[in-house]
């Protein structure tokens, strides 16, 4: 039994007293009881708050990024220890944004991932394609290779530490949801591929979010389907009822 996670990333929003706000007013509305992992991800500079906040819960921190190396010159950058010391249990790699906007490639998510993992922390993996890889009939063959290349070296006994979160880039912050069955057949494409990088056992281990537009109207038809394991979810965690609605949505 896969138990469900769903996971707020902030992105970049949210200064120390608005993080502290959303923070204290989740935690009353998420049911511990509901068997659902939360996590929330918020920007390096509050982890330390939103910490201080959810000590003593079930509620989990994440980092929405991290650099390979552990130590050393290099200005600006925040390491996987660094990150455990902050409080961290989970960190996000390769989100599409930061694929866009920062230049990461599936070799360098690999190298985050691969020093991730050797802290301890879990990983929330993103892969996902783009609207014009999906209508030219691409997105498995860019979903393999995310997945081929960003796991290179990863052996199986990490793999279940791993959450991958498959974020179809025309879906984030556009309002527009894959639909349920869309979502299912790239979550099952994806556990089938992970089968045949592993095997079978290690596939349906892993934990599989969608990401891309979800809100409390549809994570009831998004948590139905068999491969789809949690959310990953960016505007609609902003807020503090629509994220604790998603969160109890088994209530
Ligand atoms: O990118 C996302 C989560 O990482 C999804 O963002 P939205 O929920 O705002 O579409």
């Amino acid at each position: 039994m896969r138990k469900p996670v769903i996971a707020g990333n902030w992105k970049l929003f949210k200064k120390s007293a608005e993080a502290q706000d959303l923070v204290t007013n989740i935690l009353p509305l998420v049911k511990e009881t509901a068997g659902v992992e939360i996590i929330i991800a918020p920007v390096f500079t509050v982890l330390g708050k939103v910490k201080d906040a959810i000590d003593g819960t079930s509620v989990m921190l994440a980092a929405q990024n991290c650099f390979w190396e552990e130590e050393g010159a290099y200005t600006g950058e925040v390491s996987p220890g660094m990150l455990r010391d902050a409080g961290c249990s989970h960190v996000i790699i390769g989100h599409s944004e930061r694929r866009q906007y920062f230049g990461e490639t599936d070799a360098t998510v690999n190298k985050k991932i691969t020093a991730a993992l050797s802290t301890g922390l879990t990983v929330i993996f993103c892969i996902g394609e783009t609207l014009a890889e999906r209508e030219s009939g691409k997105t498995f063959d860019i979903l393999n290779s995310q997945i081929r290349d960003g796991l290179a070296g990863i052996r199986r006994e990490d793999i279940s530490k791993m959450i991958i979160a498959y974020e179809p880039v025309w879906a984030i912050g556009t309002g527009k949801t894959a639909s349920n069955e869309q979502a299912q057949e790239a979550h099952s494409h994806i556990r089938a591929f992970l089968a045949g990088l592993y095997d079978h056992d290690a596939a349906e281990t892993v934990r599989i979010l969608y990401g891309g537009s979800v809100k409390p109207e549809n994570i009831k038809g998004l948590m139905a389907q068999r491969d789809i394991d949690g959310a990953l979810v960016g505007g609609a965690s902003l807020n503090a009822d629509s994220f604790a609605a998603i969160a109890n949505y088994n209530e």
